[in-house]
């Protein structure tokens, strides 16, 4: 049985890795990106000739972040949707925001035509979900989902309760999915495939000292 842990649980061993054990959030970051970019490379069901990252303004658009740099030091086309107000970002996505001005990577916005991409990113937002979807995000979410190119998606597909598989609102479905650490719950469900296409368990140094009733 594959090990598996609650939202509530994955938000704590984030928190005890960086504030307790130390390691830096943007080294989790860089690392989370990293695998997320290789689990792309390894599912040959991604044509990433033409990538667009959606990316809202927390952590997972942060990891989003990444892989649209990794993806362009690698030579693959790739831009970025921006979802919610940069004003607002955690401080993680702003420095990796400034990293993709540095490398110039193009940023499209809402009227975007997400038929001319071959694959998308989803990293609206993972952990950090807490209401149904709605407004801008919503609207992305179902345009996505509407549109011609897979979806990978990043920890959890957005809109998807990571402890319940339930659908909040409107949910991406994925063709893929990078989860970070250990898979959510909700993600094992029946009802949750759909979304969550094939999943990849990212181990990028989260704090593995507890065992989980969910176990
Ligand atoms: N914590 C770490 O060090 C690591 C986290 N990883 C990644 O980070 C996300 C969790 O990031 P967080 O900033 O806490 O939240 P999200 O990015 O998931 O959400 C962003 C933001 O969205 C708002 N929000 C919540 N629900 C809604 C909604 N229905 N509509 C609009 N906006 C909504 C809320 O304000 C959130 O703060 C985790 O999933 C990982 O991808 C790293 O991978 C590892 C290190
Ligand atoms: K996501």
């Amino acid at each position: 049985m594959t090990q598996s842990i609650t939202v509530e649980q994955s938000r704590e061993l984030d928190d005890k890795t960086i504030n307790k054990i130390g390691i830096p959030s943007m080294v989790l970051m860089e690392r989370a990106g990293l695998k997320i970019y290789q689990d792309m490379l390894d599912n040959k069901e991604l044509n990433l000739d033409n990538v667009l990252i959606l990316a809202g303004t927390g952590n997972n658009g942060g990891d989003g972040l990444v892989v649209a740099r990794l993806l362009e030091t690698h030579g693959y086309k790739v831009s970025i949707l921006t979802v919610g107000n940069p004003d607002h970002a955690s401080e993680d996505h702003k420095k990796q925001a400034r990293i993709c001005d540095y490398y110039q990577i193009p940023k499209v916005f809402m009227n975007a035509n997400f038929d001319k991409y071959t694959t998308l990113v989803d990293a609206l937002f993972g952990s950090g979900l807490s209401r149904n979807v709605g407004g801008d995000f919503a609207t992305v979410i179902d345009n996505a989902n509407g549109s011609a190119p897979k979806i990978h998606a990043i920890d959890i597909p957005s809109g998807l309760n990571g402890d319940t598989g339930e659908v909040m609102g409107t949910a991406i479905k994925a063709a893929s999915t990078s989860t970070i650490a250990y898979p959510k719950v909700g993600m094992l469900k029946d009802e949750a495939k759909p979304y969550t296409g094939k999943i990849y368990v990212d181990d990028i140094g989260i704090y593995r000292g507890n065992t989980f009733e969910n176990a």
